[in-house]
């Protein structure tokens, strides 16, 4: 199969490398670490090992492919739906947080599957990724149903030994990601602590009410996602990803953007259209907000 990872940064070089083992993958990313992918290849540690040479590009203009992964950040989902709507690729499938793939579905249409991945990746240096932990990805269509094409590409994942499945239920998967990081990455961002501070009081109370926020508001949107199913959701990927540092967290010690818009501001504004309550959500997103304005990284547009 061929593949394009559209955004190899962390998570985008980690699965792109662990699938160029068995497809033909073009990484669309950044200098240096395409130029040096291009160069010596790209080195994968941590919990997976490997030596890979995929095509690296930091040009995204008439990329063709079978399959388009966008892997990047969720503010950058508008740019990369934009590049692959000039080219040509026959299926497109978002591993990104938040719900970004209406966003890709405005410019790229039925193309576009859904997908989460709970796999832990960090770039270390250029030309090499770090897996911080083991996961699973789950794709399949946007409005739920069996899907031969989602089947195909998670069969392509697993031929690449990626722990991967078709999901006919994507909708309440998708949601049931976003309680998990609307309770995780805000609190421990904030916090600046691991996922495992969040096992029990006080950090378990803050995290666990903007779960269930998520799961009222996923079921004013039609998404069978009880409360209890999103809090077993948060405590187990807490449990799972103990020593982690979640992705809003490590954004914060980089002094980088969050995706504060797309996770607990989401959960917000869809909250207010379906006169939803979420006042946790809304604090942690003001909270993240202020820290962000502190240092000059919001849009322009953005209040
Ligand atoms: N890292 C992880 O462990 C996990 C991440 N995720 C999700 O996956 C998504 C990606 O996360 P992550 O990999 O950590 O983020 P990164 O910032 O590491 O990766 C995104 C990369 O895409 C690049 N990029 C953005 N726009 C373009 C463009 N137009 N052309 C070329 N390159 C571009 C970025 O470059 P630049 O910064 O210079 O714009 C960056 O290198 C997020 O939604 C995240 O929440 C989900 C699960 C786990
Ligand atoms: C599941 C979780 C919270 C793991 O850290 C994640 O997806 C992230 O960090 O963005």
């Amino acid at each position: 199969m061929d593949i394009v990872v559209f955004g190899a940064g962390a998570l985008g070089s980690l699965v792109g490398g662990a699938l160029a083992g068995k497809h033909a993958v073009t990484l669309v990313g950044r200098d240096p670490h395409v130029a040096r992918i291009r160069e010596d290849g790209l080195r994968i540690s941590g919990e997976l090992d490997a030596l890979v040479h995929p095509e690296a590009t930091t040009d995204p203009a008439g990329l063709v492919a079978d399959l388009a992964l966008v892997t990047v950040k969720a503010y950058d989902t508008a740019e990369a739906a934009e590049a692959l709507a000039d080219g040509d690729v026959d299926l497109v499938c978002s591993l990104q947080n938040g719900l970004t793939e209406g966003t890709l579905r405005e410019r790229l249409g039925d193309r576009v599957l859904a997908g989460t991945a709970t796999y832990g990746a960090e770039l270390v240096d250029p030309g090499h990724v770090r897996c911080t932990g083991l996961g699973r990805i789950h794709v399949g269509e946007l409005d739920d149903g069996g899907s031969d094409r989602a089947e195909r590409v998670a069969a392509a994942f697993r031929a690449a030994e990626l722990d991967c499945e078709a999901d006919p239920a994507m909708a309440r998967r998708r949601w049931e990601k976003l309680a998990v990081n609307a309770g995780i990455n805000a609190v421990t961002a904030l916090a600046g602590v691991e996922n495992g501070a969040l096992a029990g009081p006080p950090g378990a109370r803050t995290a666990e009410r903007a779960a269930r926020e998520t799961a009222r508001v996923a079921r004013a949107e039609g998404v069978d996602l009880t409360d209890d199913d999103a809090v077993t959701a948060l405590r187990d990927v807490v449990d799972e990803t103990a020593a982690n540092r979640s992705s809003m967290y490590q954004d914060v010690r980089a002094g980088r953007r969050t995706e504060v818009e797309a996770i607990n501001g989401a959960v917000v504004d869809l909250g207010r259209a379906n006169a939803v309550a979420t006042p946790t959500n809304g604090t942690l997103a003001e909270l993240v907000r202020t820290w962000e304005a502190a240092r000059d990284l919001r849009p322009p547009d953005a209040d």
